[in-house]
């Protein structure tokens, strides 16, 4: 499968911290790939990084193809890039900044233009500074979308957008990205947003990469199981790795199995507890897998 973006073994230090250490992951051409992570994970970074903002310390990003580091104006025009807290020319109002973008990209799109500053609702004559966060960030947006890049890299979309404009919004990335197939990549905290919008997960945490998988599969191996032990059982039987953070209340064992396969996982139950009433297994959402995984410290690549 093509990628739209590819990291490999990248760090990139600032003086004695490092922001990335030997980062590898991919953007598959046309997905929604959220990068995941806490606080200060690395995800600006590597998005930075894509667009040549900065440049790695060691190691390789790959965007549309191109070594980041020789990202040039034809490259870039292929490119969309909206970050929170970016800058604006706050000056001009909405409709000189868009008028101002308008011949900077041969492939603008008007009628998509304008079907967008319809949604958003936006008043076209107020200046960037006199606007709201979240009205600033959608004029970013607008202006971002309506050349239809090939890639568009979103950091923290959602900030400052009432729930009301980010479903709007969201709805119309989907739309957007499936009728002109274009690959979008965000950074984001929020697990809900990004379930309902990303087909690819990275996983950020201290720099390194924990996971880059497809949200399906990802979804598809993690499962919450509970047993109930018989009356006489006595000491835990050795686990098996994939069976995360087991714990133990009264007779009910409880697990998070993170590679979940249902014949092997039958094969276990019936050699480790046979005679048990079939377990309760149920899917886990991406909050409760995260929030398992992080708590129990196991978030490790291909774990
Ligand atoms: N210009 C810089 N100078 C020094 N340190 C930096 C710089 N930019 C980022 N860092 C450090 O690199 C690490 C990663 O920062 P980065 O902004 O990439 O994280 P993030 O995952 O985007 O965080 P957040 O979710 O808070 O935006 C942090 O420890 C940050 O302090």
């Amino acid at each position: 499968m093509n990628s739209a973006l590819e990291f490999h073994q990248v760090t990139r230090r600032f003086q004695r911290n490092f922001a990335l250490q030997l980062a590898s992951f991919r953007v598959p051409t046309g997905s929604i790939t959220a990068l995941l992570g806490p606080n200060g994970a690395g995800k600006s970074t590597a998005l930075k990084i894509a667009l040549n903002l900065l440049k790695p310390s060691v190691g390789k990003a790959l965007t549309l193809g191109t070594d980041s580091r020789k990202l040039g104006p034809d490259q870039l025009k292929r490119i969309g890039y909206v970050a929170e807290g970016m800058e604006l020319p706050l000056w001009m109002s909405i409709d000189q900044f868009l008028a101002w973008c308008r011949p900077l990209y041969p492939t603008w799109d008007p009628e998509l233009e304008a079907s967008l500053r319809k949604q958003f609702a936006l008043p076209g004559e107020r200046k960037l500074k006199q606007l709201s966060r979240g009205q600033r960030m959608k004029t970013a947006l607008i202006a971002a979308l309506a050349y239809r890049p090939e890639l568009l890299i979103l950091d923290e979309p959602f900030s400052g957008l009432d729930p009301l404009v980010r479903d709007e919004f969201i709805h119309g990335l989907l739309e957007l990205a499936g009728s002109e197939g274009f690959t979008v990549v965000l950074s984001s905290h929020d697990l809900e947003e990004t379930a309902r919008l990303a087909d690819h997960l990275v996983f950020l945490n201290h720099g390194h990469v924990h996971l880059d998988e497809s949200t399906d599969s990802l979804l598809a191996r993690h499962r919450r199981v509970e047993i109930l032990l018989p009356e006489s059982f006595g000491e835990l039987p050795k686990l098996p790795a994939e069976w995360l953070a087991p714990e133990t209340s009264g007779r009910v064992l409880r697990f998070t199995d993170v590679r979940h396969d249902p014949t092997r996982f039958a094969e276990n139950i019936g050699r480790l507890f046979p005679g048990c009433p079939s377990p309760d297994i149920h899917p886990l959402n991406l909050r409760e897998l995260f929030t398992t995984r992080t708590t129990a410290g196991k978030f490790d690549a291909g774990a």
